[in-house]
């Protein structure tokens, strides 16, 4: 699979591009567990201030790398930097400006949310003893559990779980906000909520690292996107211009598809049939181009426009075998 939509990892750009200040950046990250690898030479950059969505299938290695970037698992090669500190060496220095919502949050089954939580909030260092309850009853509005705060752990839903780690996630200031799959297990009102408080903490500056396998959940809350695949980042940088890049289709009505079709490829222009026409692909076409190859080949267009059918499909292009993409073997 090609990197054409890599942004900022290649040598010359880093040479010429102003520096923009980094949240986390990965170089080489490489992770191997006994004949598995995880995580394969990830260059990964999240610059400050991006709600950057970690998009990719299931094992393709963001639930690793968030946890290489956190300190909790020891990369097997290559280097992470949080705010220019090195990971783990300098965890202590560089985790308290960050918050995390990563896989099974060591909560007590039979405390209260409050309880959990003041317990938690005990070991923030950045948090005076008197300011503590003041901070949990805090976080606890913040992510809609105030009513449930006195009841015990162990009898909450899944998503009330997943709201405990965001509480705990955003009980003090944070520069940087980690969150693995924060929407599993939510219902469509829990989503919204989480929409909500990632986009109050991008108005706030907060940098937001968020890993989904949502492509929908990532394409309305994100500004920058890393794809992963095995392991593998094959693409990153801002959204809107992935999407601009990657997804610029022509969608063309017409009721002679097949002789459409067929006249793109002899034009090296490649397209698929839809249920009424032809989409056609613009990354290396114009318009105005194609419109000309099809009318003198005697399709009937009855109408075309542009499509960005967003990021599901850029994730399908990216994660497709290359013959599909450039038309051929498409159906
Ligand atoms: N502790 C571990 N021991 C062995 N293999 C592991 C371990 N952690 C992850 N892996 C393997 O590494 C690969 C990447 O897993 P990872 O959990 O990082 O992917 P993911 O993209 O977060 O997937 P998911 O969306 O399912 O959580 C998978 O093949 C997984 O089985």
């Amino acid at each position: 699979m090609t990197t054409t939509f890599e942004a900022g990892t290649d040598a010359s750009q880093e040479a010429s591009a102003p520096a923009v200040p980094m949240a986390a950046r990965t170089r080489g990250l490489r992770k191997v567990y006994g004949r598995t690898v995880a995580v394969d030479h990830v260059d990964l950059d999240v610059p400050e201030g991006a709600v950057l969505g970690m998009l990719g299938p299931n094992g393709s290695g963001k639930t690793t790398t968030i946890r290489m970037l956190l300190g909790l698992v020891r990369p097997t090669e290559g280097e992470v930097e949080l705010f220019g500190k090195k990971m783990p060496d300098e965890a202590a220095h560089a985790l308290p400006d960050v918050g995390a919502l990563v896989e099974g949050p060591g909560f007590h089954p039979f405390l209260s949310g409050r309880e959990n939580l003041l317990r938690v909030a005990a070991a923030e260092p950045r948090l005076a003893s008197a300011g503590i309850p003041a901070a949990v009853d805090a976080a606890l509005e913040r992510v809609g559990l105030t009513d449930a705060a006195t009841r015990r752990y162990k009898g909450y839903s899944l998503g009330m779980k997943q709201r405990m780690g965001l509480a705990s996630a955003l009980l003090v200031p944070r520069r940087m906000v980690v969150l693995d799959e924060p929407t599993n297990g939510l219902d469509p009102a829990g989503t919204r909520e989480i929409r909500r408080i990632i986009a109050e903490l991008h108005a706030d500056g907060v940098t937001v690292l968020v890993s989904s396998h949502l492509l929908a959940e990532v394409e309305a809350t994100c500004t920058h996107v890393a794809v992963l695949q095995s392991g593998n980042v094959i693409a990153q940088g801002e959204l809107a211009e992935l999407l601009e890049s990657g997804n610029a289709a022509l969608l063309v009505r017409t009721p002679d598809a097949e002789l459409a079709v067929e006249t793109l490829r002899e034009n090296r222009i490649g397209s698929r049939l839809t249920p009424d026409g032809v989409r056609v692909d613009l990354t290396a076409a114009e318009a105005p181009d194609v419109l000309r190859h099809l009318v003198t080949a005697g399709v009937a267009v009855h109408e075309a426009a542009r499509a960005r059918t967003g990021l599901e499909d850029l994730f399908a292009r990216l994660t497709q075998p290359e013959s599909t993409v450039d038309g051929e073997g498409e159906s």
